[in-house]
């Protein structure tokens, strides 16, 4: 984020897309991709109808319209409207789309510069609300996201839909938020595709969250004012300890097999030592005292376990 740049903040159904912690926006169909109605499905426009079997309460974080025809049911039903990446420059639609009032989510198309994805969006912004959301999407330049949120100081949102291992690098990379294609799954339930849309895949839904919560633990700014958001950030801190915490059990398990003498009998105050000095240089408020006490039962722990699974 550039300094001199003010950052704007999009409200996304609830969800506050460009500060703080990135999001997670899990929902976004296309009515390009239009599933057969059903006759038992009475009247509709294309959409699952509100309250369906597969739990939606009618609503889809993001929906990119087909034509100009959709634009009152995707007011009705939908978070955020998508300028597709394949019609950015149907410039009717757009204006159509933007003018609907909803947050505008702006698609790269594919080859676009950074210039033309950035004038879609501050034409969207002078069209609408003025709510824009940059979504890069298809082989994602992370290179030329990180550009667009810097140059731009809109929230850019990744679309990792088929590709989660994608997922931590976009969060590094600065993404605000990562998209998942499809309807929302039922809440507590695995989903239905019962219309033919696809449903957001639960694997994919799984790396996002991790990819926000780990990767933006250790990487994504964040100054919360309240004690939720507080208490948030401490968890994602938490939930990045505990990864870390494990992976070195496992490590120092194994030096414990390489070790002449393992365990507490071949403990080494000096590697200790030298360890927690060289954490206080990264955690210079903690300093070397604190750190010591914390990174002792760190250690202590580690080697219970290890003679815990010796014994086993
Ligand atoms: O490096 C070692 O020798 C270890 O056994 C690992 C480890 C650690 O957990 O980091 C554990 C015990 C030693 O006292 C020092 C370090």
């Amino acid at each position: 984020m550039s300094s001199t740049l003010e950052r704007r903040v999009v409200t996304l159904g609830g969800a506050r897309v460009g500060a703080g912690p990135a999001v997670v926006i899990a929902g976004r169909i296309s009515l390009r991709a239009r599933p057969v109605a059903r006759p038992h499905d009475g009247p509709t426009d294309g959409w699952p109808p509100p309250g369906a079997r597969d739990g939606l309460a009618g609503r889809v974080p993001l929906v990119e319209p087909a034509g100009a025809g959709d634009l009152p049911a995707v007011a009705a039903r939908a978070d955020g409207v998508v300028i597709g990446a394949s019609w950015t420059r149907d410039i009717p639609l757009v204006r159509a789309a933007a003018a609907l009032g909803l947050p505008v989510v702006v698609e790269r198309r594919p080859s676009a510069s950074l210039e033309e994805w950035l004038g879609l969006a501050d034409y969207c912004a002078m069209e609408g609300g003025g709510e824009v959301i940059l979504c890069e999407t298809g082989r994602l330049d992370l290179g030329l996201l990180r550009a667009a949120r810097e140059a731009s100081g809109r929230p850019v949102v990744a679309d990792v839909t088929g590709r989660p291992g994608l997922s931590a690098a976009a969060v590094a990379a600065g993404a605000d938020g990562l998209v998942l294609g499809g309807l929302p799954a039922a809440p507590g339930g695995e989903g239905e595709d019962a219309y033919g849309m696809g449903v957001v895949d639960p694997e994919e839904l799984r790396a996002a969250r991790e990819a926000v919560t780990l990767v933006g633990a250790l990487l994504r700014p964040e100054t919360p004012a309240t004690l939720p958001e507080c208490r948030e950030a401490i968890d994602r801190v938490d939930a990045a300890l505990a990864t870390l915490l494990e992976r070195r059990a496992e490590l120092a398990g194994v030096v414990q097999t390489l070790k002449p003498v393992g365990g507490f009998a071949g403990r080494d105050m000096e590697r200790e030592r030298s360890l927690v000095a060289r954490m206080a240089r990264r955690a210079p408020a903690l300093g070397e005292e604190r750190l010591a006490a914390v990174m002792n039962a760190v250690i202590e722990a580690g080697l219970h376990l290890a003679e815990e699974r010796r014994r086993a």
